[in-house]
């Protein structure tokens, strides 16, 4: 609606800019030559998706064109011509003429916006931080999944705030060739890239432990995982994500369905003890008690509904997250091995 809206008022505009470009090319050439700014308006234009030079060409060849046609009586210099008796072009020719320049730009813009739109439309999501983001959050497809799950293979992990899931997925990474995508760490990374314009709103979902807006997290995720796929890998750990039941739903339905959720439990002092030790080090915005109490009301109230989810699919495998770091991996590679090839 919102777009129909902006590119009724861009049409709008844009027919504006072709009435008074229309009016001026029936001014002599020497009027147009001497104008400074372009006969087009630019802000029109780019709305439309087509830059101004096009315009200002089109208005050089027509001055060309006008400049090539035998001139008109009137303003002929030499010969009797625009004498008593020199032949008159009808007083209305060049009103009847502008019909005709106004069909043939609205074409040529409408071509020219067309073009504009395939040319440099990637064929995924756009990037974070780039000119097709610059309003809002970046636009989410809505084609259906990317990648074929029979091509790329997606195992999600999931667990309370300092269960281990980073821990784990390190020594899955080691021994079973897997590409480790951490959701915080990649939000993290985009909140400190220079010019960002999602760093503030990053921020301030994880220092309140709460889910930055999936718009932001997918395509990073996707990003990540396009550049993976470049270099010939295709066995994915999504850490940390989906941690919101939109997220489940729309990571699978425009990137890819996941093969199973790797779920690891363990209760909250034992979480929360590791948080604040880990918190000493890390450096990290949200290892403090205040935001870790935020983090597990978040955890039970937002993502626990997504294992439970994929759970009603049985497509969760549980592990006790309570053990040492090598117990918990002895089981969690005893409850997957299988699938880890
Ligand atoms: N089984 C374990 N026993 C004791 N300490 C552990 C265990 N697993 C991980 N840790 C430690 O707990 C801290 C949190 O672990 P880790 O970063 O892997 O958790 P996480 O689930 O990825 O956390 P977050 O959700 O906050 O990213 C780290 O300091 C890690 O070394
Ligand atoms: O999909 C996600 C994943 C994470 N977040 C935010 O990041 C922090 C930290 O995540 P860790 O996995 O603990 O590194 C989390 O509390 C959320 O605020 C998110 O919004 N969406």
């Amino acid at each position: 609606m919102a777009a129909t809206t902006s590119l009724s008022r861009s049409l709008f505009r844009a027919s504006k800019s072709l009435h008074s470009l229309s009016r001026s090319c029936i001014l002599p050439s020497s009027t147009l030559r001497a104008s400074s700014k372009p006969q087009f308006q630019s802000s029109a234009l780019s709305q439309l998706g087509v830059s101004a030079i096009p315009a200002q060409s089109f208005v050089r060849n027509y001055v060309t064109a006008q400049d090539s046609q035998p001139k008109p009586a009137a303003q002929s210099a030499s010969g009797p011509i625009g004498g008593p008796g020199a032949p008159r072009p009808p007083k209305d020719d060049k009103l009847k003429a502008w019909p005709f320049v106004l069909i043939f730009l609205t074409g040529a813009l409408t071509f020219g916006y067309v073009l504009e739109g395939k040319k440099d439309k990637p064929k995924s999501m756009p990037a974070v931080g780039s000119s097709s983001a610059s309003q809002g959050l970046p636009k989410l497809r809505d084609d259906g999944p990317i990648f074929k799950p029979e091509d790329v293979k997606v195992i999600f992990v999931l667990g309370g705030p300092g269960v281990g899931k980073g821990t784990q997925c390190a020594k899955l990474v080691k021994d079973y060739q897997f590409v480790h995508l951490s959701a915080g760490d990649l939000l993290r990374e985009e909140q400190s890239r220079a010019g960002t314009e999602y760093g503030e709103l990053i921020n301030n979902f994880i220092k309140e432990g709460k889910i930055v807006p999936m718009e932001v997290t997918i395509v990073l995720l996707e990003n990540a995982m396009k550049r993976a796929i470049d270099s010939g890998k295709r066995k994915f750990l999504i850490d940390g994500f989906p941690r919101q039941m939109d997220q489940a739903l729309k990571f699978e339905e425009v990137v890819v369905p996941s093969q199973f959720t790797l779920f690891f439990d363990c209760d909250e002092d034992t979480m929360s003890q590791r948080l604040l030790e880990r918190g000493k080090t890390s450096g990290r915005a949200d290892d403090n008690p205040e935001s870790i109490l935020k983090r597990f009301r978040t955890f039970k109230e937002t993502s626990m509904p997504v294992v439970n989810y994929f759970d009603g699919q049985k497509k969760v495998v549980k592990v006790d997250g309570g053990k040492t770091i090598d117990s918990v991996y002895k089981d969690v590679v005893a409850h997957i091995a299988d699938r880890l090839k």
